[in-house]
Formats: structure tokens, C-alpha cells, sequence
């Protein structure tokens, strides 16, 4: 027995010990339903499948190439037993082999087919492979397999050796194949039709690459979004996280963060009932005073001002009495005309006596004078109305902007600022007014908000505006200048500035209530309003707050006036001469408004026509110089306005009619009217304030100087 021998025989014996019993009954029962011999069979088969291979597809030519070999070493094995022992167990292999080996055959056929391996070689080394495998199966890892084994392989190959590959269409073809054709004839056939299918591989090949470059494309673009849309998500799960409720006590349960709940509780509950009472008090001053109503003109549908009952009241008084005078005068006219003669003092027609008639005509006049006096009455009446419709309106306005405003639900800003309710709307901001929880005072939380639909280019501008005007406003404390707490951002397009509250109203909105306001209480804003001018002016680093108007003055709860809202300010180079520097040459002013929106531009035209209607400002021939004296002569303006309920200069003038007539060039001197009565030291003030001529103008500091700002006791 060879040692080939020993390892099958031990290899089956190990794998199939188990099985040999039932295979055993299996063989004897076909034995005696008469089955010829195993070897007989396996012969005939082998015979089958050599001619089969010979014509079939190489797949299975290669696969019969195998079973040959695998059969050979079967065979073999069986004889060696004295039986069919192993029939089963070596199908069942040499199956597995064949399916393991097609496909890698296949495969190779198709190499082959591209012209580019020597088919021969690689059935050979396949068939010496497949007999490799089996021998890793059937006996282990033995590589001395040689004997009968090795025999049935080169009986195989030698099988495979002579056959040929067919190069184009993958098949094998016996070197013993019937063909009528001449064997060149067949060689010259098979390469052109190669040469076709590999020009249309190429073309499959072509289109699969422009097919992946594509693909290619389209995994960068995909990627290149899901970048954008990660970041979008991460900034909104920022903003989230911002505007969560409350998470300094949703950290932990100290009696501290207990107390934080507990406050800011109560005043989200005190603000929502000031909501609510503010909206109660509009919808019942509405009724009285007016409302905004819907017209439509066409296609075309416009909100229109709708008075209320009281002012409809007042109206219809003011009429009657009207048409009560008209009568009383009538009746008064026809009297006349019917003055007796002088001589006998009689009336002919009537008999009346003269001093009928005069007592008669006393009576109407009497009756006209108690008219006027209810029509004066009426009036002043209705000018009272005409101011709580104003703050009706602003009221109005104010609750429809809360309502339209992302932050109206008592968001806690920062981790820290609980905001409350909505204190007015700028052009670019809204202020909140809100709740500091840590330093446990009211803050004005101020919320800017860049338009989304801004280029990228206006929103660096506005923003680099904005940390100016903060870098600025931040060094500032000052009695009479509004506190800058903080500042923070809040998602890309909004920032928020936290400022010191201030719980009175602004001086715009005291001047709408009540346009003139007595000398003394007019002189102790303006004087508080030098007080913060001095102070810009005394630092090492000046300030023109260049931006002075009403509604930059806020009151504190005690009234103390305070100067807000830098954003236009600038800060007085240190080398500037006397009579001050360039408009152009720092950030602020009309050279930041060139950056800014169309908006913002009418703002500052705004501001020039009405406070900041400085003369230098408006000579365009040359580059105007500023220094301080443009607070000094918006501070005019507005002590003026104070004490007449008017501006100096084109007042109740379009911006148009006051650009066409030149008011502001022409105003040269200023002209006081008669009424109210005011001292001459406030006129002087005025006058020194207002002077034209720049050069001549004092400087804030100059001015401060003059007694009437001082209050010192002579
Ligand atoms: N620190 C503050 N304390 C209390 N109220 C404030 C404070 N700052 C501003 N306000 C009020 O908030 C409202 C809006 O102020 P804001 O400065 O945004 O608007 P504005 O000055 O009218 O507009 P703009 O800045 O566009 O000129 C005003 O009614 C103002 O009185």
C-alpha cells in the first residue's frame, strides 16, 4: 500500500467512520437490485464526461478535467477499500470542488478572452490546483501526495493540455474537434471577432468610467451639503440650546437655583399680566380714542386711522357750537339792522326802545363769548386727545411688534437674562426689557438683528459698526450716561447688548406727551445732558456722541436724564487740530452709513435735518471738520425744542423742502417766539449754541462754563 494509500485511508477513515455504516447498506442494496460495479460505472461515466468536455463549454470541460482526476483518485481509493465505500463521500467532494473551481475557472477563461494569458498554462495550473484542493480535503495539508493521486493529475492535464481555449467566445475546444474550416481560416475568424468585442468593451469600459466620474461628482456634492446642512443643524442646536428655559437650575437643586426659578417665575407671571393688562387697556382706549382700520381701494388695501367715540364726541360739540355762533351772528346782524332812528328812539316797525336792542345785542354777545370759550374748551380738549391717540398708536405699535417678535416667550438669554416685555423697536433693534439673574437687577436687553437677506459684505459692516460702538460705549460710567453691561451673540444673525435699564421714558416720548415743558424742568435735563458731554470731553480719549436727539435720552425711575446710543459716535484723534477733524476720516457717520442699508441712510438724513443739522454738515464744497461743537449745537436744538415745543429750523418742513430751500444754510440766526416766556439766559445759552459761524462756536467744555449750565451760587 502506498503511502498516498495510508493518508486516503486515514482521511476517510477519520472524516466518515461515522457514516460508513449506512453507506455500507446503501452499496449493498444497489448491488442487489443489480447495479453494475462501481468501477465499471465510474468508467463509463469517465468515458461520458471526456467526450462531453470535449465539446462543452470550458467551465464544465475543466470541471469534467477535475472530475477526472478527482474520480482517478476515488476510483482508486475505492478499489483500495474493496468497494464503493466512498462513492458517496467523494461525489459530495468532487461537487464541492467543481463549484468552488468554476467560477474561478470562469473567471480565467474571461482573462483569456482579452487575449492577454496563455490558456493552456492556466488550465494546467488550474488542474494542478484543483488537485492541490483536493488533496487539502481528502488527505490534510500533505503536499508528498504523489502515487496515484499524481497519476490521475496528469492524466488530467494531459487531458487539458490537449484541448484549446476558444479566445472568443471563453471555450475550450479539443485538439481533436471535427472542423471542416482550415485551422488559420478559424484563427483569422476568432481574432476579428475578438478584436470587435474588446473594441465594445472598451466602449462598456469608456461609459462605466465616465459613469463613475459622474458618481464621483455627485459623492462631492453630496458630501459638500452634508457638510452645510451639519453646520446649519449644529447652529440651530445651538440656538436651542440658548434659548432653552432655565437651565441654571435644571443643573442642580441648590436652594440658590431654587430661588432663580422662584423669581424668575414671579416676573414671567407679573410680565404676562402686564401683558395682558396692556392689550385689556388698548382694546378699551380704542374705544375712545380710535383704531386702525382697513380701506380698500380697488385691489389696493391700505390701513387708515378710524377715530373713536370721544374725539367723534368732541367733533360733533365743536360743530354744533359752530353752527350755534353762525346763528347767534345772524341773529345779531338782523339787530342791527334794526336800530331805530336816532331821533325818537323807537323802533316803528315793532315799537322796540333802543335800550331793548342793546340789551339784546349784550346777550348775543355774551352768548358768542361763552361759545368761544366752550369752543377754546373743546379744542384744548381735543389736543389732549390728539396726545393719548399718539400714545395709543406707539402703544399699539408696540404690542403688535411684541406679538411679532421671536423673542416674546420670556426666553432666558445667555444662561442669565430673563426677558420680559418689549420695550420699543428701532430700525435695527428691538429692546426687551429683562431680568439679570445673577446680578438680580433690570437690564434693557438690546437685540439687533442683521436682515438674513443682507450680503455677506453688509453684515460685516453693520457688525463691525456695532463692536465699534460697543468698544466705545463699554469704557463709559457715568451718571448721566447709560450703563453697557454686556454683550453677546446669539445665533449669526442676531447679537444682543445688555444696558443699564432705565424704567422712565425717553424725552422723545415726554416731549409727544407734553411738547413744552416749563424753564426749570427744561434747564435741569439740559444741564444733565452737558454733564455726560463733559465727561466724553474730559477723557483722554474724546467722544462726539454725534447722535444727540430726544429719543437718546432715557430717564431712570428717579429722572435722572442719561445719554444713550453710540452708534454713531466717534473718537476724537489725538492730533486734531482746533477747529476739529475730517467727517470722512474715522468709521462713524455718513462714511458707515455708506456701508448700511437704504434704511439706515434715511435714518441719518433724519438726524441731520432735525438735531444734527449742524451748518459744517451740510457744506458740501468741502470736507467738513467735527469736533465737539456738533453736540453743542444739537444740545440747542433740543433745549430750544424743550422750552417752545418746536425746533428752531425747519420745523414741520419736509426733508425735501428743507434740502430745496437751503433752511439750514440759511439759518443763520435764531429767532425765539414770544410765547412761552423764557429768561434771557436760556436765550443766550441758545443763541451761543446755535452760533453759525463754527469757528465762533464754543466747544462743549467752553460751554460748560456758562452759569446758567452751573448752578453756582453767585
Ligand atoms: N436702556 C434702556 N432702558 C429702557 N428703555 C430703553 C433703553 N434703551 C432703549 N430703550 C427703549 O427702547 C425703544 C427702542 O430703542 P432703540 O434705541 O432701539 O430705538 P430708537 O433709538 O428709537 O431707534 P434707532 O436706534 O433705530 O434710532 C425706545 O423706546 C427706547 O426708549
Amino acid at each position: 500500500m502506498s503511502d498516498d494509500m495510508l493518508i486516503h485511508f486515514s482521511s476517510n477513515s477519520s472524516n466518515q467512520s461515522d457514516q460508513s455504516l449506512p453507506t455500507k447498506i446503501a452499496k449493498l442494496e444497489a448491488r442487489m437490485v443489480g447495479k453494475p460495479p462501481a468501477a465499471q460505472q465510474q468508467q463509463h461515466q469517465h468515458q461520458q464526461h471526456a467526450t462531453w468536455a470535449a465539446l462543452s463549454s470550458t467551465p464544465r470541460s475543466v470541471a469534467a478535467a477535475e472530475d477526472l482526476a478527482q474520480e482517478s483518485s476515488s476510483s482508486d481509493s475505492d478499489d483500495d477499500i474493496g468497494g464503493e465505500f466512498l462513492i458517496q463521500a467523494n461525489t459530495q467532494k468532487r461537487q464541492k470542488v467543481k463549484e468552488d473551481d468554476n467560477s474561478t475557472v470562469f473567471d480565467r477563461v474571461e482573462v483569456v478572452a482579452d487575449g492577454r494569458q496563455n490558456t493552456t498554462e492556466t488550465l494546467e495550473a488550474k488542474a494542478s490546483d484543483v488537485n492541490r484542493k483536493k488533496h487539502g480535503r481528502g488527505r490534510g495539508n500533505s503536499g508528498s501526495g504523489r502515487g496515484r493521486g499524481s497519476r490521475a493529475n496528469e492524466q488530467a492535464r494531459s487531458q487539458i493540455s490537449s484541448s484549446t481555449v476558444s479566445p472568443s467566445n471563453g471555450q475550450l475546444e479539443s485538439s481533436h474537434h471535427k472542423d471542416n474550416k482550415p485551422k488559420e481560416q478559424f484563427l483569422i475568424d476568432n481574432c476579428s471577432s475578438l478584436e470587435e468585442e474588446v473594441t465594445s468593451l472598451r466602449r462598456k469600459v469608456a461609459a462605466l468610467e465616465e459613469d463613475l466620474r459622474k458618481s464621483r461628482q455627485n459623492a462631492v456634492d453630496y458630501q459638500n451639503l452634508c457638510h452645510q446642512l451639519e453646520k446649519e443643524l449644529k447652529d440651530v442646536k445651538e440656538y436651542e440650546q440658548q434659548m432653552k428655559p432655565r437651565p441654571v437650575w435644571e443643573c442642580g437643586g441648590s436652594p440658590a437655583t431654587k430661588r432663580t426659578k422662584i423669581i424668575s417665575d414671579l416676573l414671567i407671571s407679573v410680565s404676562k399680566a402686564e401683558r395682558q393688562e396692556a392689550r385689556l387697556k388698548i382694546r378699551q382706549e380704542s374705544v375712545r380714542l380710535g383704531n386702525v382700520g382697513v380701506i380698500r381701494a380697488g385691489t389696493v388695501i391700505s390701513e387708515t386711522w378710524e377715530d373713536g367715540q370721544a374725539l367723534k364726541d368732541l367733533n360733533a360739540h365743536l360743530r354744533q357750537l359752530l353752527e350755534t355762533k353762525e346763528a347767534v351772528e345772524r341773529q345779531r346782524k338782523s339787530l342791527k339792522k334794526r336800530q331805530p332812528d336816532k331821533g325818537d328812539g323807537v323802533d316803528v316797525e315793532s315799537g322796540v326802545q333802543e335800550e331793548d336792542l342793546v340789551i339784546q345785542d349784550e346777550i348775543y354777545k355774551s352768548r358768542l363769548a361763552s361759545i368761544k370759550r366752550e369752543e377754546e374748551a373743546i379744542l384744548r380738549e381735543r389736543e389732549r386727545y390728539e396726545l393719548e391717540k399718539g400714545r395709543l398708536i406707539r402703544e399699539m405699535k408696540r404690542i403688535r411688534d411684541e406679538d411679532g417678535s421671536r423673542f416674546n416667550n420670556f426666553q432666558i438669554l445667555n444662561h442669565r437674562y430673563a426677558l420680559l416685555n418689549l420695550l420699543g423697536k428701532g430700525g435695527f433693534s428691538e429692546v426687551y426689557k429683562a431680568y439679570d439673574l445673577v446680578e438680580h437687577r433690570y437690564v434693557a436687553c438690546k437685540l439687533h438683528g442683521l436682515n438674513a437677506q443682507w450680503s455677506e459684505d453688509k453684515k460685516q459692516s453693520y457688525i463691525r459698526h456695532a463692536i465699534r460702538e460697543y468698544n466705545i460705549h463699554k469704557t463709559l460710567v457715568h451718571h448721566h450716561i447709560v450703563r453697557l453691561w454686556d454683550t453677546f451673540e446669539i445665533d449669526q444673525n442676531t447679537f444682543c447688548t445688555v444696558l443699564e435699564y432705565c424704567s422712565g421714558k425717553d424725552l422723545d416720548a415726554v416731549l409727544k406727551a407734553t411738547p413744552v415743558l416749563p424753564e426749570r424742568e427744561a434747564r435741569i435735563i439740559i444741564v444733565q445732558i452737558f454733564q455726560g458731554l463733559i465727561y466724553l470731553n474730559k477723557r483722554a480719549q474724546k467722544i462726539i456722541h454725534y447722535d444727540l436727539k430726544p429719543g437718546n435720552v432715557l430717564f431712570d425711575e428717579f429722572g435722572v436724564a442719561k445719554v444713550t446710543d453710540f452708534g454713531l459716535s466717534k473718537i476724537v484723534e489725538d492730533d486734531v487740530g482746533s477747529q476739529g477733524m475730517e467727517l470722512t476720516s474715522q468709521g462713524a457717520g455718513t462714511i458707515v452709513v455708506k456701508h448700511l442699508s437704504v434704511c439706515y441712510v434715511l435714518k441719518v438724513l433724519h438726524l441731520f435735518f432735525s438735531f444734527l443739522a449742524v451748518v459744517e454738515c451740510f457744506e458740501l464744497s468741502k470736507t467738513p471738520l467735527i469736533s465737539s461743537k456738533v453736540d453743542v449745537w444739537s444740545a440747542g436744538i433740543l433745549f430750544y425744542q424743550m422750552l417752545f415745543g418746536r425746533r428752531p429750523f425747519g420745523h414741520d418742513q419736509t426733508q425735501e423742502r428743507i434740502l430745496r430751500e437751503d433752511t439750514i444754510i440759511k439759518a443763520r440766526k435764531v429767532e425765539f417766539p414770544s410765547r412761552p416766556a423764557v429768561s434771557n439766559e436760556a436765550k443766550d445759552l441758545i443763541r451761543r449754541c446755535l452760533t453759525y459761524n463754527q469757528a465762533e462756536r464754543p466747544d462743549v467744555l467752553t460751554l460748560a462754563q456758562d452759569p446758567y449750565l452751573t448752578y453756582s451760587k453767585k
